[in-house]
C-alpha cells in the first residue's frame, strides 16, 4: 500500500432543508484496502457515499479522489470512481452485454476499447456466460453482478458499494462479499451496510456512523478490544464450596460448571481476578485456570451506537 489516499473526505457535512443527515464526516481509503461504511438505517451512509460519489454536493466539507478536488474538477475526480448506488439504475430490457457497452461508453471508454473493457469486467465479476442475457430475468445475485461489472468496466481506482448484498440469498452473499474482497487487489473499495458480519467478512477498516456522526473509526480488533469483561472462567485442583467464591469482595455471581471450575460474574472492567488467585493460595485449591470473558463483538458494536439498546435485532441479523 502506498501513503497517499485515494478517497481524502474532511469534514463532510449535508442538511435536507433543515434536517441534518451527515455532520463533521472526514474518511480517508488508502489502495488496496476495503473499508466499511457501518451504521443502522438512517445514520447517513448514503448521504455519506452519494457525496463522496459526486452525486450529493455536500453543504460543507472537501473530497479529494485520487488527488482530484471533486468540486473543483468533478469530471477529473469522477473518472477514477465506480459507484453502485443502493438501487443500481439497471435496464431490465437490455442484454448485460448491451448494457455494459452503454457504461463504457458514459466512462468514456473509446469506441475500439469497449469490447476489451466489456468482457474484462464480466470476467473479473463472473458474467462470462450471461453476455446475452436480459438483466431483467437474471437473478438479483446477478443483477448485483452486472451492477459491480459497471462499477468496475473503467478500472478506477475507487469503488464505491452503497449495500451491495441487501436482498440477496446467503449463497449470493457469500459470492458478492468473495467478488468485494477479490476487487481489492485491484482498486480501493469503500462499501456502506447495516450488517456487522458483512464488515467482518470483507472490510479491512470499519468507520461506524450514527445520526450522521463517526462514533468509531479503526479496524474490527480495535473494536473487539473494546468489549469489556464482565466474567472469569476459573478453574481448581481442589475445588472451593461455590459459596466460599462467593465472599470474595467484587464476585457479584458464582456458577458451577463440570470439572471443579466455575464461571464468575463481575461489574464491567473490574475483574477480580488478583482477589481469586491469592484466595486460591491461602486456602490450597490449586488453582489451574484463570480466563476473563469477553462480551461478544456485536455488544462491542452495539455499546459502540447505542447506550439503550433499540434494534439489536436489526443490526445483528
Ligand atoms: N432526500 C432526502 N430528503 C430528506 N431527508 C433525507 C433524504 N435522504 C435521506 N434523508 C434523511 O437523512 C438521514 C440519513 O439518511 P441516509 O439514507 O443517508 O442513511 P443510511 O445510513 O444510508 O440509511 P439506510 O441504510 O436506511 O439507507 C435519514 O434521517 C434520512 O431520513
Amino acid at each position: 500500500m502506498t501513503d497517499t489516499p485515494l478517497i481524502e473526505a474532511r469534514g463532510l457535512a449535508r442538511y435536507y432543508g433543515s434536517h441534518c443527515a451527515v455532520q463533521g464526516i472526514s474518511l480517508e481509503l488508502r489502495p488496496g484496502e476495503v473499508l466499511g461504511l457501518l451504521g443502522p438505517n438512517g445514520a447517513g451512509k448514503s448521504t455519506t457515499l452519494s457525496m463522496i460519489s459526486g452525486n450529493l454536493a455536500p453543504s460543507a466539507g472537501h473530497i479529494r479522489i485520487n488527488g482530484i478536488d471533486l468540486l473543483d474538477d468533478p469530471r477529473g475526480a469522477k473518472r477514477h470512481l465506480g459507484y453502485l448506488p443502493e438501487h443500481p439504475p439497471l435496464y431490465r430490457d437490455l442484454t448485460v452485454d448491451e448494457f455494459l457497452h452503454y457504461a463504457a461508453r458514459l466512462h468514456s471508454i473509446p469506441r475500439k476499447a469497449v469490447n476489451e473493457a466489456v468482457d474484462l469486467a464480466k470476467s473479473r465479476t463472473g458474467l462470462e456466460d450471461a453476455g446475452r442475457a436480459l438483466i431483467g430475468v437474471l437473478s438479483k445475485g446477478f443483477q448485483q453482478r452486472v451492477g459491480i461489472a459497471q462499477a468496475i468496466v473503467h478500472q478506477p481506482a475507487v469503488i464505491i458499494l452503497d449495500e451491495p448484498t441487501v436482498g440477496l440469498d446467503p449463497l449470493q452473499i457469500r459470492e458478492i462479499r468473495d467478488l468485494i474482497r477479490e476487487l481489492c487487489h485491484e482498486h480501493g473499495v469503500i462499501l456502506s451496510t447495516h450488517i456487522l458480519a458483512e464488515v467482518q467478512a470483507t472490510c479491512h477498516r470499519v468507520m461506524i456512523i450514527n445520526r450522521g456522526h463517526t462514533v468509531f473509526t479503526d479496524t474490527l480488533q480495535h473494536l473487539a478490544d473494546r468489549r469489556p469483561s464482565t466474567a472469569l472462567k476459573v478453574g481448581f485442583a481442589s475445588p472451593p464450596d461455590a459459596r466460599a467464591l462467593a465472599e470474595i469482595e467484587g464476585i457479584l455471581a458464582v456458577q458451577a460448571l463440570a470439572d471443579g471450575r466455575y464461571r464468575i460474574e463481575h461489574a464491567p472492567d473490574r475483574s477480580p481476578a488478583g482477589r481469586i488467585a491469592e484466595r486460591a493460595v491461602s486456602q490450597g485449591w490449586g488453582l489451574c485456570e484463570l480466563t476473563p470473558e469477553r462480551a461478544s463483538l456485536e455488544q462491542a458494536f452495539l455499546n459502540t451506537i447505542y447506550h439503550e439498546h433499540d434494534d439489536i435485532e436489526e443490526l445483528t441479523a
